[in-house]
């Protein structure tokens, strides 16, 4: 693919990219893996979501989220501009539609960083989607993490560690699991099964 106006894509010319899903428990380090692989591919774009969360000390409106109130969340529900969208511990969080099809449309690789019940909803609405699901190294690791972050208040994070429970259960619904011992290996790993999926699916066309 040619140059455009967000940089050179990774993608081989010959080969159509589809929709990548990043799913796992929070904590597990999703972010920190996809800003790892922006870093060094920043070409690569990354859908960013609608929330009603509070942004976190650093977190930027419109880079990390769009931070919206309860009234606006509505509205973009109601408006069909959310491709998806789902609660998660107490806050509501939703993919906007349209820049996600623009993207696949000029054939740009997309990657969504969201929860199972999003990923669940992309399933059933875009077939050839590739779910992904990032593991924890274990239980323990997952707890560190979390509480490390230091980003919750402990209410907050023991919700998040019932909503991990749930989500761990459900890992055999994804078609890979990737292990987050390395934030460096599997950035690679991510970015070799975006471009792997392309292929594919440009070879089963
Ligand atoms: N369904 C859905 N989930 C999302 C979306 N954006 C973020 N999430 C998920 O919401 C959950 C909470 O996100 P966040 O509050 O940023 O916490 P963190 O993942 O622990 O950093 C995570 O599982 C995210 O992947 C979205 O647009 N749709
Ligand atoms: N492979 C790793 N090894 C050790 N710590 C990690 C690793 N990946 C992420 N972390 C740390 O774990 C915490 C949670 O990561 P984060 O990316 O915020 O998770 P998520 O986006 O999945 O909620 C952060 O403090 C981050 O620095």
């Amino acid at each position: 693919m040619a140059a455009t106006s967000r940089g050179t894509s990774p993608v081989p010319p010959d080969v159509r990219p589809r929709l990548t899903v990043l799913s796992g428990p929070s904590g597990v380090g999703k972010s920190t893996v996809v800003a790892h692989m922006r870093k060094v591919h920043p070409e690569v774009w990354l859908s960013v979501s609608a929330t009603t969360r509070r942004p976190r000390p650093g977190e930027r409106n419109g880079v990390h989220y769009f931070f919206v109130d309860n009234d606006e969340f509505d509205k973009l529900i109601a408006n069909g501009e959310l491709l998806e969208w789902a609660e998660f511990a107490g806050n509501r969080y939703g993919t906007p539609r349209r820049a996600v099809l623009e993207r696949l449309e000029a054939g740009e690789p997309v990657l969504l960083e969201i929860d199972l019940q999003g990923a669940r909803l992309v399933r059933q609405s875009m077939s050839d989607a590739r779910l992904i699901f990032l593991a924890p190294p274990s239980w323990d690791e997952l707890v560190r993490r979390l509480t490390g972050r230091g980003t919750e208040a402990p209410e907050v994070i023991e919700r998040r560690l019932a909503a991990a429970k749930v989500e761990l259960a459900a890992e055999s619904e994804f078609d890979t699991t990737l292990v987050n011992t390395s934030v460096e290996d599997v950035a690679r790993e991510l970015l070799a099964l975006m471009l792997q999926t392309s292929a594919r699916r440009e070879s089963s066309d």
